[in-house]
């Protein structure tokens, strides 16, 4: 290819997460212009990396901040800094917001999702196979990590529960204050890949990004922090939501992230239950809810021993909620007058 940037192992836009996904997006029309990637979603404007730092770039003012989400690449004119457009999104975290039916892009362009759980209490089948069909749909790939295994009796029985949500998964044992967690996650960290980390409260996630970001542990609140112009022209402090790890690679750790509830997950819940998803074109009836129905595959699998009637009814309770979501997010697009169909 004789794009003036498509992606060279050497080309310090590879260290941003450009790739050649981004690259083909690139037409005459885009020549001169300079990828970089948002960092931070402020009120109303963003800050984000270019290959030589940081920058704010200038947005036009017919385009919504809402437009764009931390990850994301986008094309500026390198001298005003104005944004032209927002490139296609390789992967896209959506969060719910309360009040509001539409879904709002919490990360672009993340290739890994670390879902944080603790080997005590917090470990729930029900609420990681949500966190594993929110990765699956965003288009990012899901690794449960697990955390304080020094305080569990058997943290193996953990890492084989865990195994068994969803097929060639991969589940890694990590102490997140221990350096060597960077090294143990360094697979998924490797330069130009992105990673975001979601789990509930107290599982361990700022002690791993502090580890992953590195030396700069020692002042969490700074991590990731740059130097900006405020809008007076004073030099201020704030802290990116997209972190540099030490050994190459970037973490996204932004409140949306962290409050990530599933949603609109149809597509990630056929792959996260796919020992259901496969066997239900042998049912007799096509909408089978395998349930009651005579001739079912599913409940044959089940009575086999081959399908875990838990994992069944909890495959049911998220296709009813996900059901719920989409009947409400379309008498929404009803009543704001549109009456098009959900997007699939
Ligand atoms: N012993 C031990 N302690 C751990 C481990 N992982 C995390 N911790 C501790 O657990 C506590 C909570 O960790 P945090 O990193 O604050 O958890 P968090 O997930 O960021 O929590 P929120 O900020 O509430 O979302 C800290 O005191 C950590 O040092 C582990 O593997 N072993
Ligand atoms: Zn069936």
């Amino acid at each position: 290819m004789s794009n003036p940037v498509a992606p060279v192992r050497d080309d310090p836009l590879f260290d941003l997460g450009w790739s050649a996904f981004f690259a083909e997006q690139l037409t005459s029309a885009d020549e001169g212009l300079q990828p970089v990637r948002v960092a931070k979603i402020h009120r109303s404007r963003i800050t984000a990396m270019s290959p030589t730092g940081s920058v704010e770039p200038v947005l036009p003012a017919d385009i919504p901040i809402s437009h764009f989400a931390v990850g994301d690449f986008v094309l500026v004119d390198p001298e005003t800094l104005l944004v032209h457009r927002r490139l296609d999104r390789r992967s896209i975290l959506q969060r719910r917001v309360t009040g509001t039916h539409v879904p709002q892009c919490a990360g672009a362009n993340i290739d890994t999702l670390f879902i944080v759980t603790s080997c005590d209490a917090d470990f729930n089948a029900a609420r990681l196979e949500r966190y594993l069909a929110v990765a699956n749909q965003a288009g990012t790939e899901p690794v449960i990590l697990l955390t304080k295994a020094d305080l569990a009796t058997d943290p193996d029985a953990f890492h084989r529960q865990a195994g068994a949500l969803q097929r060639g998964l991969d589940v890694v044992i990590v102490n997140p204050k221990a350096s060597e967690a960077a090294l143990a996650l360094a697979p998924w960290c490797a330069r130009g890949q992105t990673v975001a980390v979601v789990g509930s409260s107290g599982v361990g996630k700022s002690t791993l990004v502090n580890t992953l970001v590195g030396s700069t542990a020692a002042a969490p609140q700074l991590t990731g922090a740059v130097r900006e112009h405020d809008s007076k022209g004073r030099h201020t402090t704030t802290a990116r939501s997209l972190h540099a790890i030490a050994g190459g690679g970037w973490v996204i750790d932004t409140p949306g992230i962290r409050s990530l509830q599933a949603s609109d997950v149809a597509d990630g819940l056929d792959r996260l239950f796919a020992e259901i998803t496969e066997r239900a074109p042998q049912c007799r009836f096509s909408d089978c809810t395998h349930a009651h129905e005579p001739q079912c595959a599913v409940q044959a699998g089940v009575i086999a021993g081959d399908i875990d009637p838990e994992r069944l009814a909890r495959w049911r309770k998220l296709k009813d909620e996900n059901a719920d979501n989409d009947r409400a997010e379309t008498g929404w697009a009803g009543r704001s007058g549109g009456g098009r169909k959900k997007r699939r």
